[in-house]
């Protein structure tokens, strides 16, 4: 949940109280603690598929498709590749994405495709170690920040499973992490009685009791309750752009509404959502831009919400179906364009002799540039059928072939006896 920093800069703290070695937490923006073993927690139709799948490989392309001109990008990823820091294992492969101000973007993908990865690095988690490629985050390089700072920049992230904080009481934890913000942004800090009345109303809006603000952080919380958790933090800081991994997991489903309500009602035109979930019931509840899916370490697919229909009524296996479809039609049209070439090919030979010999007259010194000169008139732009026109003839015409090689030699020789 808390955003931890191995620094001691001003916006830190440790909490003295901990029973175990002393964790320092990065504030405000909490989202992030670490713990080194906490990434092992967890775990139709063709045109329904065609059309959910209007969707690009290219999501910085799409992503800024026909959104409103005035929205800024806030968050952009080109080309992450990122590696695992203790054994250089590589988990992101080249991730692109695009989140525009006051767009809601989901990432769904199979277990272990590097969903969660993605997120960590983009809060600076240092169990990752980014090898490629570029993040910028309200036009700044968000990889030379440190993970404070990221926090500080408006970056906030819901863990998958949220840690415990044992000895740290959840309403001091808030309001420490509240003031440390306010005073990041020069503001003066508040009292806890100033403070309760801002968080009060909050607490109503995720349904949760006033008991949660004097436990500890998390300490015994059910799943369901430690999430509601999460969402307080996040209602309480505030954030220009929200990472929220896998919130619907462990929620009933009135939770899930009070979440998603809460969720919704800080949504802004200004900021944004970047949810992971495995499931479209979250998707219901929070209507998503963009839905992109990830699979081993990129995003393979982009599309507006229909795909998460799709995936939930076919499996992944629809989407990679769809894909398959797509390089089947791909080899469709591989042939059909054999044929072309094949028939281009016999028009080309049966009159290549033709031309051949008005061009000897105008010492053409290749055979080669006959042919390409006859295709181009034919195809100037289709260079697929220059390449293949050759292998072809050699193939399945040898004897022509060899025949216009002869002719080949003999041109390069009248161009040789012409020049000299
Ligand atoms: N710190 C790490 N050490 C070892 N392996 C890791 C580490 N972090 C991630 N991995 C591996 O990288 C792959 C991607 O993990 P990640 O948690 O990002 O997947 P995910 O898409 O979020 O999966 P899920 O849907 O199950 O949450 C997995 O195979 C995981 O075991």
């Amino acid at each position: 949940m808390a955003a931890f920093l191995p620094s001691t800069s001003c916006c830190s703290f440790k909490f003295s109280n901990l029973p175990s070695k002393s964790h320092v937490f990065t504030l405000p923006a909490l989202p992030l603690l670490c713990r080194r073993s906490n990434y092992h927690r967890h775990h139709l139709s063709l045109n329904r598929v065609t059309a959910a799948l209007s969707a690009v490989d290219s999501p910085l392309k799409s992503s800024s498709e026909g959104q409103d001109e005035k929205s800024q990008p806030l968050l952009q990823v080109t080309g992450l590749t990122a590696v695992i820091a203790e054994s250089k294992q590589e988990i992101l492969k080249g991730v692109n994405l695009l989140v525009n101000e006051g767009e809601v973007h989901a990432i769904m993908g199979k277990n272990g495709s590097g969903k969660s990865t993605l997120s960590k690095v983009l809060v600076g988690h240092p169990d990752y170690e980014v090898t490629e490629g570029s993040v910028v985050f309200k036009g700044e390089n968000l990889l030379e920040m440190e993970p404070e700072e990221r926090s500080l920049a408006g970056l906030f992230m819901s863990f998958q499973s949220p840690v415990e904080i044992p000895g740290v009481n959840n309403i001091d934890f808030l309001h420490m992490a509240y003031n440390a913000r306010r005073r990041k942004l020069g503001q003066p800090e508040i009292g806890p009685i100033e403070f309760y009345a801002y968080l009060y109303p909050k607490l109503e809006r995720l349904s949760m009791k006033t008991d949660f603000l004097n436990r500890n952080v998390n300490e015994g919380f059910s799943g369901g309750e430690r999430k509601r958790n999460e969402i307080l933090q996040l209602a309480v800081l505030g954030a220009d752009l929200a990472i929220l991994d896998e919130i619907d997991s462990g929620l009933d489903v009135d939770a899930l509404r009070d979440v998603a309500k809460a969720v919704n009602g800080l949504l802004t035109p200004k900021n944004s959502l970047l949810m992971i979930t495995h499931y479209r019931r979250l998707l219901e509840f929070i209507k998503p831009t963009f839905i992109h899916i990830m699979e081993d370490g990129r995003i393979i697919k982009t599309g507006d919400a229909s795909i998460a229909t799709v995936l939930e009524e076919g499996g992944y296996k629809a989407i990679s179906g769809s894909g398959s479809n797509f390089r089947e039609s791909r080899g469709l049209g591989k042939i059909l364009i054999s044929i072309c070439s094949w028939l281009v090919m016999i028009w080309e030979v049966v009159s290549a002799f033709d031309v051949v010999n008005d061009l000897v007259a105008d010492s053409v010194p290749h055979a080669d540039a006959v042919f390409q000169q006859l295709s181009s008139n034919v195809f100037r732009t289709w260079e697929y059928f220059m390449l293949e026109k050759h292998r072809l003839l050699q193939v399945k015409c040898p004897r022509l072939f060899v025949e216009l090689q002869l002719q080949s030699r003999d041109l390069n020789n009248h161009a040789v006896l012409q020049a000299s």
